[in-house]
């Protein structure tokens, strides 16, 4: 990235220079209200899978411009929940809207609007990292010399320029991690969701994906990123969704939610009724058992 600010005239989807995205622009949403629509607005959301429910009824409002964290146990509904709110499963009840737009009344709008880094990440592995980015951008329609240009810093920015020639086949899961954030990146989103992204990921290149991320952010783009990693989560972002058991249990500013507990994760334990020391039925386990 060139890092150059340039006032006005710069068009979204602007990799390099990603721009605030509701300052001073005119409102298309109705939602309402004063100012700009939440850049996630969920009601009454609900997913079942046979006799369970993996996601039952939530509400959820993600003011934009936020670094989101969605946490919560294993089993706990965030892919699930990720999945109905990026258009990727229909939910069973209940609406999604992004920036103001629903999901599935008007999917292309939403679309376009948004970045997705889905969980078990499915790239068309015969292409080049390059040719990746190149096709990807040619699909949301973007100019093939504006392609190649965000193409180049992407890859550039993200330190995968030597391997750009390379199959994706071929790519380390930290390497897929970052050429799936770069798609979803190229068109410049106003909402990136992004469902485990440091998971697999190596610390040089998790520092790596933090930078690109806190530098959206910074121009005003949402994140919202699913994590079991607390300390991430705390140190990433400042608003927080708590699921456990297919609910909402609580969210809002960070330090809302973490209150009056130490750290994120002691908060994170008593919201969802954990206890520490788990173990204590494995007699066998250790040289005592042996
Ligand atoms: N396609 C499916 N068919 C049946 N059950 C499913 C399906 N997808 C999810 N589930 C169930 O729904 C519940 C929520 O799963 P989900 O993957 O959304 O949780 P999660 O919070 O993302 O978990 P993890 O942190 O382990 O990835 C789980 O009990 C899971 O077994």
């Amino acid at each position: 990235m060139d890092g150059s600010q340039g006032s006005g005239g710069t068009t979204r989807g602007e990799t390099a220079r990603l721009e605030p995205y509701y300052g001073g622009s005119a409102r298309t949403d109705d939602d309402g209200g004063d100012g700009p629509p939440p850049a996630v607005r969920v009601r009454g959301l609900w997913k079942r899978f046979g006799e369970q429910a993996a996601v039952a009824g939530i509400d959820l409002e993600v003011p934009a411009g936020r670094f989101v964290g969605l946490v919560g146990p294993n089993g706990a509904g965030k892919t699930t929940t990720l999945s109905m709110v990026t258009g990727l499963l229909r939910p069973d009840d209940g609406a999604v809207q992004i920036v103001g737009r629903d999901v599935w009344a008007d999917p292309v709008a939403v679309k376009s609007r948004i970045g997705v880094l889905p969980e078990g990440l499915r790239l068309f592995e015969r292409l080049t990292g390059r040719e990746l980015l190149v096709y990807t951008g040619r699909l949301r329609g973007l100019p093939i010399a504006e392609v190649e240009r965000r193409t180049g810093r992407l890859l550039d920015v993200l330190d995968l320029s030597g391997a750009r020639h390379k199959l994706v086949v071929d790519y380390s899961t930290g390497m897929r991690k970052k050429i799936g954030l770069a798609a979803a990146l190229l068109h410049n989103p106003e909402v990136l969701f992004l469902d485990e992204p440091f998971e697999g990921v190596d610390p040089v290149s998790a520092q790596v994906i933090r930078g690109v991320l806190e530098r959206y952010t910074a121009t005003g783009g949402t994140v919202v990123f699913s994590s079991h990693v607390m300390e991430l989560v705390e140190s990433l972002c400042d608003w927080v969704a708590v699921m456990a058991g297919g609910r909402i249990v609580a969210s809002g500013p960070l330090a809302d939610v973490r209150g009056t507990a130490p750290t994120l994760q002691d908060a994170f334990l008593a919201l969802v009724g954990a206890e520490r020391g788990g173990g204590q039925d494995l007699d066998w386990l250790g040289r005592g058992g042996r």
